[in-house]
């Protein structure tokens, strides 16, 4: 089974404003609500791929209610941890340029914190365990060390997606996979990276580190797979941007609906960037039909 585990979910509140001025009322043309959060996202590729997973995380109030009942009629399982604040909800402003305002997590206990790290306990060496987003501002940085240090046992597969002091923190633990973009590359090492080369570079000082396998998106310029054998290139599909929300997520979702299948790395790095391209250029995440469509025009080339 795929656990995708979401400490931070949102509620993605998309709004369309026709030239959005700062400081000034604005009109609301069109508006849309999401069930949202990296690892949520990852789940509702994976179902859109055809794969079952099971979300794990925290979630609480008429937010959290919301998106629940989006991901039961999705049918997505979700096993969440109640808490008693309200679940985020994070602004996505579409106008001119994209503004993204995200919102604050609500409290969590030690109690319903140990609730989490009770069911990771219960994961097999069958089992993937994708731990995506932001981390809660009560919650310790260590948290994703934490928790992996409670499925260590099982053997199970850790594929992390987060930033900043997360990132930080988790890449001594050595998971399994990591996929920051090419921004949050840079941070970890205290550079700019922006060229394949320097992708290369500081993709390999992680693989150096320990962490078996390394993809590096770069948004529109594609994606870059490593492991100690090999640096793959993914190109971009072609199409017209409409949402470049979430398109990491369907990476990694689209990356391990193939994996999980085959096992094999290439093919899943080819519908991992098939499916970030799906649904950059969709209004929601990418469907099954899109990653076909796109699947070819992704030639996967040694750089
Ligand atoms: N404009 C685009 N055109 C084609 N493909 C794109 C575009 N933007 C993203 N992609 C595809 O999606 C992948 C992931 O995108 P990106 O690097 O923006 O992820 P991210 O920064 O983690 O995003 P997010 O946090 O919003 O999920 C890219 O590596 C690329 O394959
Ligand atoms: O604040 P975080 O946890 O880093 O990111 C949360 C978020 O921006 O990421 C997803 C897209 O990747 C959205 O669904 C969600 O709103």
């Amino acid at each position: 089974m795929i656990y995708t585990c979401t400490l931070n979910p949102a509620i993605d509140y998309f709004l369309q404003v026709d030239h959005f001025k700062a400081g000034e009322l604005n009109h609301v043309k069109a508006d849309r609500k999401m069930p949202g959060g990296k690892g949520i996202n990852v789940s509702r590729v994976l179902k859109h791929l055809g794969q079952t997973s099971k979300c794990l995380g925290f979630i609480g109030g008429f937010t959290g209610e919301f998106i629940k009942d989006k991901l039961a009629e999705e049918g997505i399982e979700a096993d969440f941890v109640p808490v008693d604040g309200d679940t985020r909800i994070n602004v996505k402003l579409k106008s001119d340029s994209e503004t993204e305002i995200n919102g604050v997590a609500p409290q969590i206990t030690d109690e319903q914190l140990n609730a989490l790290y009770a069911k990771l306990e219960k994961l097999t060496a069958d089992d993937l365990l994708v731990l995506s987003g932001s981390v809660p501002a009560t919650l310790p940085v260590t948290i994703y060390k934490d928790m992996m240090d409670h499925v260590s046992a099982s053997g199970a597969k850790v594929v992390v997606d987060t930033s900043g002091k997360a990132f930080r923190e988790i890449v001594d633990a050595k998971p399994f996979l990591v996929k920051p973009n090419h921004h949050e590359l840079g941070e970890y090492f205290g550079v700019t990276v922006e060229t394949f080369d320097e992708v290369k570079t500081y993709g390999k000082k992680l693989v150096e580190k320990g962490i078996e396998h390394v993809i590096v998106s770069m948004g529109g310029k594609g994606a870059v797979y490593i492991d100690k054998d090999e640096y793959l290139y993914a190109p971009p599909a072609k199409g017209e941007l409409k949402n470049s929300v979430g398109a990491g997520d369907s990476l990694v979702g689209g990356f391990l609906s193939e994996y999980a299948v085959s096992g094999d790395f290439r093919k899943a790095f080819q519908k991992g960037a098939a499916s970030g391209s799906a649904t950059a250029f969709s209004v929601d995440l990418c469907t099954q039909e899109k990653v076909e469509e796109l699947l070819p025009q992704i030639k996967i080339s040694a750089i």
